[in-house]
């Protein structure tokens, strides 16, 4: 699958630029979970296959999995989406960076092991650590931009000759690093001023927008900043969702709230 294709596909088909994240925390599983072996696999598939036909991607987020010894459970949720969902991508977020030769790895993991169709990278390690994941040219490689939390300002908002940090990594990323358009940015809804500046300065480069939901950003405001004409946003809400029931019918309660979360950021496009 070619992340950048499906991701178009899936915005247009679904109408939809919601992207469910999958961070499974065992403490919050309803009761009838918590003593199964599979409890992790089988929380996020019930969530899925509430949720697929509203989304354009799925996040799993690899450290929920990895803390619980279930990466196992992560490979099977992967597979069950290709299988059950072919057309909906899978971004693993692994936020991994680091030298070139173990970055191979790194990139071996994300998609040959767990198959993902894009995964999440730091590309402060600068672009030999990012080529080992560009030479899988079909898959979407997400670099950190702007990200939601308070204390990315530290560091993304330095000044570095004249422009901020970020707005280096968005430059050198669309207009250096993007060879193979596969290329997308992280930047949090929680700052749609930098949302919009990121636009400014890529173009129709596809941003993953977490931030909304639990973390409070605003949807309107992240709609207006980042939306292109064909959609432009992967907006990510993970524990608004999830954990929005805690009983039986807690895949349920996900849809609901995926239905009103989608239909409200398609009010605003
Ligand atoms: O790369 C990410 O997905 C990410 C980047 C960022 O700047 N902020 C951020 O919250 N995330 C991830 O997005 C998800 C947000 O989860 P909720 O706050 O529960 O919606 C988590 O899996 C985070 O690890």
């Amino acid at each position: 699958m070619n992340f950048i294709k499906a991701l178009n596909s899936a915005w247009h088909e679904n109408n939809s630029l919601l992207c469910v994240g999958l961070d499974p925390d065992p403490a919050r599983f309803p009761a009838h979970l918590q003593n199964r072996p599979d409890a992790i696999f089988e929380f996020c598939r019930a969530i899925v296959d509430a949720t697929a036909d509203l989304v354009c991607s799925f996040k799993p987020q690899i450290a929920y999995f990895a803390a619980r010894r279930a990466e196992e459970q992560l490979e099977a949720l992967i597979d069950h989406i290709h299988v059950r969902h072919p057309k909906t991508p899978v971004i693993l977020d692994a936020k991994r960076g680091d030298i070139g030769s173990t970055a191979e790895q790194y990139a071996i993991e994300a998609f040959e092991r767990f198959r993902a169709d894009a995964v999440t990278i730091n590309p402060y390690l600068g672009r030999d650590s990012v080529d080992p994941y560009l030479a899988y040219c079909d898959k979407g490689i997400i670099l950190l931009c702007r990200t939601s939390n308070p204390g990315g300002s530290d560091l993304q908002f330095l000044d570095v000759g004249g422009e901020k940090l970020y707005e280096r990594v968005a430059r050198l990323v669309s207009k250096e690093w993007n060879t193979n358009g596969q290329c997308a940015l992280v930047v949090g809804a929680t700052f749609p001023g930098e949302i919009a500046r990121v636009r400014t300065l890529t173009g129709d480069m596809p941003l993953l927008v977490p931030g909304i939901g639990a973390q409070g950003g605003d949807i309107e405001a992240t709609v207006r900043a980042g939306c292109t004409a064909s959609g432009g946003l992967i907006i990510n809400s993970s524990r608004a969702i999830l954990y929005a029931g805690k009983g039986e019918d807690y895949a349920n309660a996900a849809r609901s709230v995926a239905v009103a979360t989608r239909d409200a950021i398609n009010l605003h496009r």
